[in-house]
């Protein structure tokens, strides 16, 4: 039998002490416990960072990822020239044609000469057309801002940026499914070359290949591509008319060999990717709001504030000529080369089968010694030539062009309707009246300071 509890004092003291001696005992553990977690964790931070410190790759990794998306930030956010949402709901407004089965075109270089005229014309027909440009500085780029305010009241967005962007390329391909590229966007200029060589590599190659790649690997669909190749790619060939069948491969400039590269790259990104692609080869495009650096514009200027011109000529005396091609040709030429274009048969990178690539001649057929378009010049502008004679230099210049555009008017509907004095007739008419306006708003703007 079990013996009765001991009620005596000492026996109830006796297990008063032995319960705060096992309270107290696991007061002990649990302290030692929390110490010990606490330990863990300091030697953990520890440890992370011991292995931080030595493992730079991963620092490096953490730091690429911060600036990626950073730069992704850049892309979406109100506070840069492109990116949010009402930046997106633009972009979409302007791609959006406004007639049934138009097309959605990017035009790269909009705020450009030829980008310019062939965005108004993609417009006024019913097509959607996003811009876009860097506006650098080139030539004067308050130019380049006039012709985007022209096309913004036709209802045209320029977003400005860089081809050479891929984030903002791939984030314009992302918002509109564009059926076709007119990529126009290029450092121009033959004997520009020769001072500033890398511009010409950075805009027409590696910006065409960052173009091509996005177009080739991230669009889906991927868009047919036009591209402004150029006459200059002919360089030494003597052959005459220059024929699309004609040898390409002694450029006499770097712009030249930058363009002939451009036409070996697009065969590449035809063949791997089955991109639609087509060249156009302009020759000496002139117009109405033109390009400052070309010899008929900066002629009119020097003609009308009385400053030399100088005129090339061969050695042997024979005139320098140019087959001197009208804006409205060119773009009825752009346009057909779009119209005709097929679509680009890969996606995500994928080639499914064989794509168009073509290049076309688009020039006048007709060329001109370039003392006459200086007469026909001082006849319109109403003043002499202070003219200067000089032997053609070493500065990449060939000495004559003249396209034949029978391919072109077979498969684009290509027609060259104009002569260079009717062409210029109305440069000169457009030059007087875009100078005469800005020098007005200069001296309002200098009486109102
Ligand atoms: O077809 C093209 O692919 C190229 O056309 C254009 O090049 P070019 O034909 O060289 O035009 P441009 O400079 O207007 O000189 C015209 C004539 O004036 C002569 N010229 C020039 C300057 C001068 O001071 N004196 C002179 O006689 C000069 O010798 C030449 O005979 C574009 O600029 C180029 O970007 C590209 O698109």
């Amino acid at each position: 039998m079990a013996s009765p509890p001991d009620t005596s004092k000492a026996a109830k003291l006796e297990r008063c002490n032995s319960y705060l001696r096992r309270v107290n005992s696991a007061k002990i553990i649990s302290a030692s416990s929390r110490l010990l977690f606490r330990a863990c964790i300091v030697a953990t931070v520890a440890l992370i960072l011991l292995f931080a410190l030595h493992c730079p790759p991963l620092l490096l990794l953490s730091h690429y990822s911060a600036a990626a998306r950073s730069s992704h930030r850049g892309l979406l956010s109100s506070d840069v020239t492109y990116g949010g949402a009402a930046w997106e709901r633009e972009v979409r407004r302007s791609a959006t044609p406004r007639r049934r089965s138009g097309l959605t075109v990017l035009v790269t270089g909009a705020a450009g000469f030829v980008g310019t005229h062939c965005s108004l014309a993609l417009k006024k027909r019913g097509d959607g057309v996003v811009g876009l440009d860097n506006f650098n500085s080139y030539y004067d780029p308050s130019l380049k801002r006039a012709r985007q305010s022209l096309l913004s009241r036709h209802g045209v967005l320029v977003v400005d940026g860089d081809i050479n962007d891929t984030l903002l390329l791939t984030k314009l391909l992302d918002v509109v499914p564009f059926s076709h590229v007119l990529h126009l966007a290029a450092q121009a200029g033959v004997r520009y070359a020769m001072r500033n060589p890398q511009s010409y590599v950075t805009s027409n190659v590696a910006g065409l290949v960052a173009l091509l790649e996005v177009a080739a690997k991230h669009a889906d669909p991927q868009p047919a591509v036009v591209w402004a190749s150029s006459s200059s790619v002919y360089g030494l060939n003597t052959a005459t008319p220059f024929s699309e069948l004609h040898r390409t491969d002694r450029p006499a400039s770097l712009y030249a060999a930058t363009k002939k590269a451009g036409e070996a790259i697009a065969h590449t990104y035809n063949h791997i990717y089955g991109l639609s692609i087509t060249g156009l080869r302009f020759f000496t495009v002139y117009g109405p709001w033109g390009r400052p650096d070309m010899a008929y514009f900066s002629f009119a200027n020097y003609i009308l504030s009385g400053k030399p011109i100088a005129v090339f000529r061969m050695q042997d005396g024979t005139a320098v000529q140019r087959d001197f091609t009208y804006i409205d040709d060119v773009v009825t030429g752009c346009l057909g080369a779009l119209d005709t274009a097929e679509r680009s048969t890969g996606s995500g990178g994928k080639k499914r089968g064989p794509a168009q690539l073509r290049v076309y001649n688009l020039g006048n057929a007709s060329p001109v010694p370039v003392a006459k378009m200086v007469g026909i010049l001082e006849e319109l502008l109403g003043k002499k030539a202070r003219k200067q004679v000089v032997t053609l230099p070493q500065n990449g210049d060939v000495p004559y062009t003249h396209a034949n555009v029978s391919m072109a008017e077979r498969d684009l509907g290509y027609r060259a309707t104009t002569d260079l004095a009717t062409g210029l007739k109305k440069f000169a008419r457009w030059y007087v009246e875009y100078y005469d306006r800005r020098s007005k708003k200069e001296a309002e703007g200098a009486a109102s300071a």
